[in-house]
């Protein structure tokens, strides 16, 4: 049986000596899954987002991801678990003495993979996510919206496990919006867990989709 991509039991998280931001979560994305993280602003979903992807350890409690519990991985076992996931956070992190076309082929290129396999595929993505004429300009002349997207495809480009995205849509008008959630929502048919993390009400209401809540350091689930 496929393990859950992500399970928690228990966690909870403080920062230094602070209150817990995060209390007795206990849940599990399930593989080829679609799901929102939603909650008002400070609610914890950042801190949700990096616990699972092993930025941060738990104050208590157990997570385990792609079946293995993050509290004794080995260092091997972290980089192959830390490659499964794509990830959009709200620092984009482009390197800017490269193209757009060569951050998005970035990935592909420290697999080993040769440019001729994967050039096509790229500039597709590219042009799916609005970017078709800024493939070959450097990110500092990127607007806010236009990394956002570079760091989008960025991350879609190898095709991860699981997809965690923090506001991936914050920074685009609503049709792009719908645009790149279909992205997703595409994304999703062909295997991968999807976890976007959101405030967006009208982008959840265009999926049917689980959210998961959080509030007062708690989590609940609709849906
Ligand atoms: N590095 C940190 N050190 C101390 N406290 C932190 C740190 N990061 C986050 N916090 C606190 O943890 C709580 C949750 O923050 P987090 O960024 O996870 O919320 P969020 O739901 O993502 O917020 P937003 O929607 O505004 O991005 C907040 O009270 C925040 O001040």
């Amino acid at each position: 049986m496929v393990p859950p991509a992500v399970q928690f039991e228990n966690v909870g998280i403080r920062y230094g000596m602070g209150p817990e931001v995060l209390r007795d979560l206990s849940f599990s994305i399930p593989p080829n899954s679609f799901q929102f993280l939603t909650g008002p602003s400070g609610a914890g979903k950042t801190t949700l987002l990096r616990l699972i992807l092993l930025s941060i350890k738990p104050t208590r409690g157990l997570i385990s991801v792609f079946g293995k519990d993050v509290s004794r991985i080995s260092n091997d076992e972290l980089t192959d678990v830390r490659r499964k996931m794509g990830v959009v956070f709200q620092e984009f992190r482009l390197l800017d003495h490269l193209t757009t076309y060569e951050n998005v082929s970035l990935p592909l290129r420290v697999q080993g993979k040769d440019e001729a396999s994967y050039r096509n595929e790229v500039v597709e993505l590219l042009h799916w996510v609005g970017l078709g004429d800024r493939m070959h300009v450097l990110p500092p002349v990127l607007s806010g919206g236009e990394k956002q997207r570079a760091a989008i495809a960025r991350a879609l480009i190898v095709r991860p496990a699981m997809l965690l995205a923090d506001e991936p849509t914050g920074n685009v008008d609503p049709s792009l919006a719908r645009r790149l959630l279909r992205l997703f929502v595409e994304l999703n048919r062909q295997g991968t867990s999807i976890v976007i993390a959101t405030h967006d009400l009208g982008l959840m209401d265009l999926v049917d989709a689980r959210r998961l809540v959080l509030g007062d350091g708690y989590l609940h689930i609709d849906g």
